[in-house]
């Protein structure tokens, strides 16, 4: 008999199970209280309980652990300064979505080097969610895989769902079983269509396919997910931060009987992808909410330790420290400065804001 399936899969090679990769990478109670702390001022600042703005600042993406940690360990001092008004949430992205080809992130190929070992990328992954939490620090990710939130969902504070995925059923019924608040970006060409249909469908429970701590084949069956709202990214070539873009997603969410709670994300289409610009479109989207603004309820930022972005050279040596290596992303110094701006130009008129 002709052997009909798997004709173009080279190999099914073994991966631990998300039990045994907790195993080696234990949670610790200081790490959990840091989670279930940021989960619950993050929906406290959806529910309009907590006046503060949630701020998911880092790098695009995390390739380098020692790097990222340094973000991290200033990033918790910046946090403890501006923490009256802002709730800091680092961005640890570990899988990156492409537009075509490309580096796929940590988990991936945690050796850049196109090895992909992805048991690999997921135990130091989880390592380093665990540090980042035992720093203090609260953690935001995409979740693009979605077998990944079984290995590292107990380390996460916030979820989004990218550009490109909000259309999919299968990240909306994942979403509908995570843990967290879910952010659903709007698709790439600008449309908000596809965000606010996942928000509603991500709310509601879902039967689908996935595993379990064990790593078996199981029927996942969720609750829905009350917390999903909108992030403003821009697309199609034109940016919707201002503020006729923003009453507009108010109108849509509206209309779709949702809470209007939006994040601005001030990279990617926000920016046209000019990394420098970033400090504009928050200072625009910060004076949105000075002059009464109730829909904005966060921002995000993309940030290293040094600006700009590199390409992944063969010989890795030849890496920048502290540099990205996907979207270009604001320096420290410039992070520090616009974050500080925007907490003190906010701190009297933020608590009016709730109620
Ligand atoms: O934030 C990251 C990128 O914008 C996203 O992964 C797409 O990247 P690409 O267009 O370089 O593939
Ligand atoms: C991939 C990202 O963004 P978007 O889905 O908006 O392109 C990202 O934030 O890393």
């Amino acid at each position: 008999m002709q052997n009909l399936e798997n004709l173009n899969i080279l190999s099914f090679d073994d991966m631990p199970s998300p039990e045994s990769i907790h195993q080696r990478v234990p949670l610790t109670e200081r790490a959990a209280q840091v989670v279930a702390q940021g989960r619950q001022d993050l929906k406290r600042i959806l529910d309009r309980q907590d006046p503060r703005l949630f701020v998911v600042v880092g790098p695009c993406s995390i390739h380098d652990p020692e790097a990222g940690l340094e973000y991290a360990a200033r990033l918790k001092r910046l946090a403890e300064e501006v923490g009256d008004t802002l709730l800091l949430v680092m961005r640890v992205y570990f899988e990156k979505p492409r537009t075509s080809t490309g580096w796929k992130g940590f988990i991936n190929d945690p050796r850049m080097d196109d090895s992909f070992h992805i048991e690999e990328g997921m135990e130091r992954g989880r390592r380093f969610l665990l540090d980042v939490a035992e720093l203090g620090l609260p953690a935001a990710t995409e979740a693009l895989d979605p077998i990944s939130p079984q290995y590292l969902g107990d380390l996460i504070a916030w979820t989004a769902i990218g550009a490109r995925t909000s259309e999919s059923q299968t990240h909306r019924e994942m979403s509908s079983g995570l843990s967290t608040p879910v952010g659903f970006k709007n698709g790439t060409d600008g449309s908000l269509d596809a965000a606010v249909n996942a928000i509603l469908s991500a709310a509601s429970p879902h039967s689908f396919l996935g595993i379990n701590g064990q790593g078996r084949s199981s029927v996942i069956r969720t609750r829905g997910n009350a917390y999903g709202h909108l992030v403003l990214r821009g697309g199609g070539g034109r940016p919707n931060y201002d503020s006729v873009s923003v009453a507009i997603a108010e109108t849509a969410l509206k209309k779709a009987g949702l809470a209007q709670s939006i994040v601005v994300d001030c990279s990617h289409g926000n920016s046209y992808k000019k990394y420098e610009l970033q400090p504009l479109v928050l200072t625009d989207c910060v004076h949105q909410v000075r002059e009464g603004n109730r829909s904005i309820v966060g921002v995000m930022i993309e940030s290293h330790l040094q600006a700009g972005n590199q390409p992944i050279p063969a010989d890795l040596s030849q890496l920048k420290y502290g540099c990205s290596v996907t979207d270009g992303c604001v320096d420290w110094a410039t992070t520090e400065d616009m974050i500080r701006k925007a907490a003190d130009t906010l701190r009297d008129v933020l608590p009016k804001r709730v109620g």
